[in-house]
């Protein structure tokens, strides 16, 4: 990761394509305090074994914290020199945000512009959403708009970006 003393990084990558995995090895190698912000919810007994397995790779020495709405409040919380938090994802963060019908635009202005003062390192983990054919419903289009314009917005603010497929990095930024 890098070696300035703040900054963000972005770890874009589709279902199962590993970029979970590789945004924790980010975090393990800083030897900062770490704490993981988990966006998803345990709806289903699927999603509880998904957690459940997550749980165990990460293993020891992680503070989880599940937000699936104030994503920005838990950060500028949590938010100290000397720590790195791992938010995982910011595609949940948006469909939680749409499902209980927040305003987009303001939430992601809040993100973008507590990016610019914080003092923990942060690696946001997001699904890219947007390399498939146009979705057939209205509320998946704006789904899939809204991850492309957070992407920008927040890839744009941070210091390292990385689009990882198959398990492999390509660094885009940084
Ligand atoms: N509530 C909660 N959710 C968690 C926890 N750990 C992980 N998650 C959620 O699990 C989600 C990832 O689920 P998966 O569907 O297995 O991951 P994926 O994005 O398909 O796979 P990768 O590309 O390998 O990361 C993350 O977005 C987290 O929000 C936890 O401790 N609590």
């Amino acid at each position: 990761m890098t070696s300035k003393a703040t900054g963000a990084v972005l770890v874009l990558g589709g279902a199962r394509s590993g970029k979970s995995a590789f945004a924790e090895d980010l975090v393990a190698e800083s030897g900062l305090e770490r704490h993981y912000i988990a966006t998803g919810r345990a709806w289903d007994d699927e999603m509880r074994e998904r957690i459940a397995a997550h749980r165990t790779q990460r293993g020891e020495g992680w503070t989880t914290h599940e937000e699936p709405l104030d994503l920005v409040g838990r950060l500028a919380e949590i938010d100290a020199p000397g720590c790195v938090v791992l938010v995982d994802c910011l595609t949940l963060w948006v469909t939680n945000l749409m499902l209980d019908e927040r305003d987009i635009p303001v939430e992601f202005a809040r993100l973008v512009d507590l990016l610019s003062c914080l003092e923990a390192r942060v690696v946001f983990v997001s699904n890219e959403v947007g390399l498939g054919i146009v979705p057939e419903n209205r509320m998946a289009r704006d789904f899939r708009d809204h991850a492309g314009r957070l992407h920008q917005s927040v890839a744009a603010r941070c210091v390292e970006v990385y689009f990882i497929a198959a398990g492999l990095p390509l660094k885009m930024k940084g």
